[in-house]
């Protein structure tokens, strides 16, 4: 008997997501059934785990199974497993909210967006589970008791602000979902779902891989439930004997993407360490793949045993985004995450994962150059972390990463392209690092390059920062900053000027560089003579080994102490504003105090031309309106 209803209210996300499920964006409703089984079988997987760990627990696991009944008269489905279950506080929180993170932003995206392939996507990408029976059903009700429990609970909802729940003492145990089906709308992509030819379509079509069994009574009196599902893992097969249409259906079931994967990587290992492995990179980036608790996405397996999702010790965090199952012959089945942390054979086992995916990647950038660019545009973001965190496979890395270039504002450039179109003599990689391509385009660090036609990496992404100052270098070159220590250009396209013009020109700034020295001493180390500039009067460069202003802001903003280190002034002698400051400072009778304010301003121009902030605006304005209120 059940004791007293309780109704409670969605959380105002879950309102929203359900919504969205009712008045279905979906064409294909279909998948439902995928969902309900998909979640079925995770219950199962953690059934058995749960019993193998925790040998108190009192639960039969000899007959698990999901069973589907269809109810034509009243027009119900249910889905029944008998897996974990769930608690009456699961029930409130996994169902009545939505714990995922990425909900908040994907809701926001998606009042934004106006188009409703668009949205179809996102919230496919998003992944809406359980919610999705509310685009076959007006009415659900779930039923479910957790393995250990005595009481169950049932959940029931017309998909709307809210929900039933009361306790129902003797539950089987386990969950069954029953779904008040709507009516039938061919147009609408409304079948029959309780029709058992519909039912097996679907299983088969989306299912066929569960590895547990899901079961529908034939109907006829007698005979034993019919099990829909083939049950083969895909993993432990022969490529040849499996089709692109069955790892799409895995990748969706392990994923809960609704695009077809960008790249599925298929391979065995055979010997002393035994183990199965099939990947996928996913056509698109998920929403949280920058959010702090974004999950890997590769679930263990040990002999067909699912063991744990989300295994960080097979995949690093830099490809956090590819999804699939490894499956261990000679573990455990009691493996625990201190133990794989351990484990020599799970080191070597994400070494050789991780060169399979770097490798799948090098074939794209060869042999499919325009899926690589899906994945690159993708995911670029996130591989690049990896030339900071994995120095192993460094060169790896910076062999299929991309990065936008001078060379051509549509297409961003490998540096293997890059290396192949350097100039005779030119021995570095330029780049310049900014918050973006327009910024670093206009910076006077640009200029000389620009005349003498080098190409130069414009690298805008906060990641660039790390790796950019660390990595020494790529086929044979070493990567170099424009805005750092001293530019030599080879030849270029220009004609040099001779040594004695130079060594002439020195002398004569000197007592300027260093009066001008002693002025700015406050924000910098040195003011010389630059050879890169040709428009702007002055620019600010770092030495060599100096962290770059960006990255010590970033440093910052993430709570680190950073030690401030000043940068350097470069003049460009050939500039009438340097050219004049030589003169006036030269002069008999100057007036020191105005070249300084003039000199500051200087200062000032060279911090604005590179995207930097002022010291103080509020005196930089004040100075500019002086001298400009003088040339009236
Ligand atoms: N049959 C079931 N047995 C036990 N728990 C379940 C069952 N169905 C759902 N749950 C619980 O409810 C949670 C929410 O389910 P839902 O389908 O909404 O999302 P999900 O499966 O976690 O995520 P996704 O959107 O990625 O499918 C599940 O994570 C699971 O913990």
């Amino acid at each position: 008997m059940a004791t007293q209803t309780e109704t409670l209210e969605f959380q105002a996300e879950a309102r929203q997501l359900l919504q969205l499920m009712v008045h279905s964006i979906y064409s294909n409703k279909d998948i439902f059934l995928r969902e309900l089984i998909s979640n079925a079988s995770d219950a199962l997987d953690k059934l058995r785990l749960s019993a193998f760990k925790d040998k108190d627990l009192d639960v039969d696991v000899s007959d698990l199974r999901i069973d589907i009944e269809t109810d034509p008269e009243r027009r119900t489905l249910t889905v029944r497993d008998n897996g974990i279950g769930m608690s009456r506080d699961e029930v409130v929180g996994l169902i009545g909210t939505i714990a995922k993170s990425g909900t908040a932003e994907l809701l926001r995206t998606l009042r934004e967006s106006k188009d409703s392939e668009a949205s179809r996507e996102l919230i496919g990408q998003f992944g809406v589970g359980f919610y999705s029976s509310f685009m076959v059903a007006d009415r659900v009700t779930l039923l479910t008791r957790r393995a250990g429990e005595s009481d169950g609970t049932r959940w029931e909802s017309r998909g709307e602000g809210t929900y039933t729940i009361d306790t129902v003492p003797g539950a089987p145990q386990g969950t069954a979902v029953t779904l008040h089906l709507k009516p039938e709308d061919a147009e609408d992509q409304l079948h029959d779902y309780t029709s058992r030819a519909k039912i097996k379509e679907i299983v088969r079509r989306y299912s066929d891989f569960i590895t547990w069994p899901i079961r529908m009574e034939t109907g006829e009196e007698g005979e034993e439930a019919e099990i829909l599902n083939s049950r083969k893992a895909l993993w432990a097969r022969p490529k040849d004997e499996t089709t692109e249409e069955e790892y799409r259906e895995l990748y969706k079931h392990l994923s809960h993407d609704w695009a077809d994967p960008l790249e599925t990587i298929q391979f065995m290992a055979e010997g002393t360490f035994e183990y199965q492995a099939l990947l996928f990179i996913p056509s698109r980036a998920p929403l949280d793949l920058f959010m702090r608790d974004a999950k890997r996405g590769v679930q263990l397996y040990v002999k067909r045993v699912f063991i744990m999702d989300d295994c960080e010790e097979l995949m690093p965090e830099y490809l956090r985004f590819v999804k699939g199952v490894v499956d261990a012959q000679d573990l455990s089945l009691n493996v625990s995450r201190e133990i794989l942390q351990q484990d020599r054979h799970i080191r070597l086992m994400r070494r050789r994962l991780v060169k399979k995916v770097l490798g799948s990647v090098k074939g794209m950038l060869t042999d499919k150059p325009e899926q690589y660019d899906t994945f690159w545009r993708e995911f670029g973001k996130a591989v690049k972390e990896g030339i900071v965190t994995d120095a192993d496979n460094q060169e790896a890395i910076l062999d299929i990463a991309s990065f936008e270039t001078t060379h051509d504002p549509e297409r961003p450039t490998t540096l293997a392209r890059y290396v192949e179109r350097m100039k005779e003599g030119q021995e570095h990689i330029y780049y310049l690092t900014g918050a973006s391509r327009s910024v670093i385009e206009k910076s006077p660090h640009m200029e000389a390059l620009r005349a003498k036609g080098f190409e130069v990496l414009l690298l805008t992404d906060p990641i660039d920062e790390m790796w950019a100052g660390s990595v020494t270098g790529f086929a044979g070159k070493t990567f170099q900053s424009i805005a750092k220590g001293q530019v030599d250009l080879p030849g270029g396209d220009d004609e040099t000027e001779s040594e004695s013009e130079r060594t002439e020109q020195r002398r004569n700034f000197a007592p300027l560089l260093e009066w001008m020295t002693t002025t700015l001493e406050e924000h910098i180390k040195e003011v010389r003579l630059s050879t890169r500039l040709t428009s702007s009067p002055a620019c600010i460069v770092g030495e060599t080994y100096d962290i770059s202003p960006a990255l010590a802001k970033m440093y910052e903003a993430a709570g680190q102490e950073v030690p401030s280190a000043k940068r350097i002034l470069e003049l460009n002698p050939d500039h009438p504003l340097v050219a004049g400051l030589r003169a006036a400072h030269a002069g008999e009778t100057k007036d020191t105090a105005a070249l300084a304010e003039t000199v500051e301003l200087l200062y000032g121009m060279a911090l604005l031309a590179e995207g930097s902030e002022l010291l103080d605006p509020q005196r930089f304005t004040a100075l500019l309106a002086d001298k400009l209120t003088g040339t009236l």
